[in-house]
């Protein structure tokens, strides 16, 4: 368990005090991959920093597994941040050393033995799927294996652990998600807890169960991802939300999907955290005679399930839709029947 307590920093330069970071308060589980959102300047850098005091807060306590590490003296807190490993947004390889000399870079500082260094290296690199490229340097890396290193580098100590600052903003979309994925297996084999910061809803969406939304230094909302997407209450949030789900779909839109609708019916299903939307479709078309056919919709999967809506035209008689809503009902899905506004 990780808490964050009134945790603060103030930058001051000579013209002006920035409030970076203002009076923070979260609850991190252990084990869990938790996401801090924000938009540039919302002080999520200065934030993560705080956790591994590269950044002194201001005020404030940082707990981990009821260590203060906010009270910890310099020779106890370089022993403390060995449990605590960190990726970059620009990877921060060293570039004269190989692959296996940046990943065995920390257990030298730690001082393990040089057998014992060349086969957590080793089990490193096969960890992280950069077996092959041991003795490449990292300008021969693409950018996903770069952060692969990071993230070996990373682990090299055994982390309880791990703060990741922007860790995919610098690469494509489909490398994007092959680190997401790497961090969620990281995750479940060795169970260390994840905090990571970003811009992006899509990483939110795709690996935390829990999320905080920060602007202007403070913590603005904050719950599970599927509540925070089903009910986005602060207007930045809802800018997050719409970032992967699109803007939700006005009522000139649905009077359209009505004109067009012939003697069918529009409906409106609302998932929240469903594991099986597809399977709900196709058993009220078995179970019912009814024809259904997909207007528009946008459904997501996050950690905890499916979040999204699907607009769908029900052909058939009134009797028998009726059933099928009833069917609908009866789940976790929630359906209504457009009417004309
Ligand atoms: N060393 C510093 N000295 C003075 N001001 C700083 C310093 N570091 C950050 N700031 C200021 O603190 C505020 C928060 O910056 P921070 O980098 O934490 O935000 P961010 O959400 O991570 O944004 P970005 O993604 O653009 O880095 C900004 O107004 C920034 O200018």
């Amino acid at each position: 368990m990780i808490k964050i307590e009134q945790l603060s920093k103030v930058f001051k330069t000579a013209n002006q005090t920035v409030q970076a970071v203002d009076q923070m308060n979260l609850s991190i589980n252990k084990g869990e991959i938790f996401g801090v959102i924000g938009y540039s300047g919302a002080g999520k850098s200065t934030f993560i920093r705080l956790i591994n005091r590269l950044e002194e807060p201001s005020t404030g306590k940082v707990i981990i597994e009821d260590q203060e590490i906010t009270r910890l003296n310099k020779k106890d807190l370089r022993l403390s941040r060995q449990e605590i490993g960190m990726i970059f947004q620009h990877f921060n390889l060293l570039w004269s050393r190989t692959v296996r000399e940046n990943i065995a870079f920390p257990l030298e500082i730690a001082g393990v033995s040089k057998a014992e260094r060349n086969a957590r290296v080793s089990e490193l690199i096969d960890l992280v799927g950069l077996t092959g490229k041991e003795n490449a340097y990292p300008a021969q890396l693409s950018g996903g294996q770069k952060q692969r290193v990071g993230i070996a580098r990373a682990l090299a100590n055994n982390p309880k652990v791990l703060l990741c600052d922007e860790a995919t903003s610098a690469l494509d979309p489909e490398t994007t998600d092959s680190i997401l994925a790497l961090l969620v297996d990281i995750n479940e084999k060795l169970g260390l807890t994840i905090i990571l910061i970003t811009h992006e809803m899509h990483v939110i969406q795709k690996i935390c169960r829990n999320v905080a939304v920060m602007e202007d230094g403070r913590i603005v909302e904050q719950g599970s991802v599927l509540n925070v997407f089903s009910h986005p209450k602060q207007p930045v949030t809802k800018k997050f939300v719409e970032q992967v789900m699109g803007k939700p779909e006005d009522e000139e839109t649905e009077e359209l999907f009505i004109q067009h609708s012939n003697s069918g019916q529009v409906l409106k299903l609302q998932f929240i955290g469903e594991t099986t939307h597809q399977a709900i479709i196709s058993q009220v078309a078995k179970k019912f005679d009814v024809e259904l056919n997909i207007l528009q919709g946008s459904v997501k999967q996050t950690q905890a399930g499916a979040y999204g809506s699907l607009y769908l035209l029900a052909i058939g008689e009134p009797e028998t839709i009726n059933q099928a809503l009833a069917f609908i009902r009866e789940t976790s899905v929630e359906v209504e029947v457009i009417q004309h506004g």
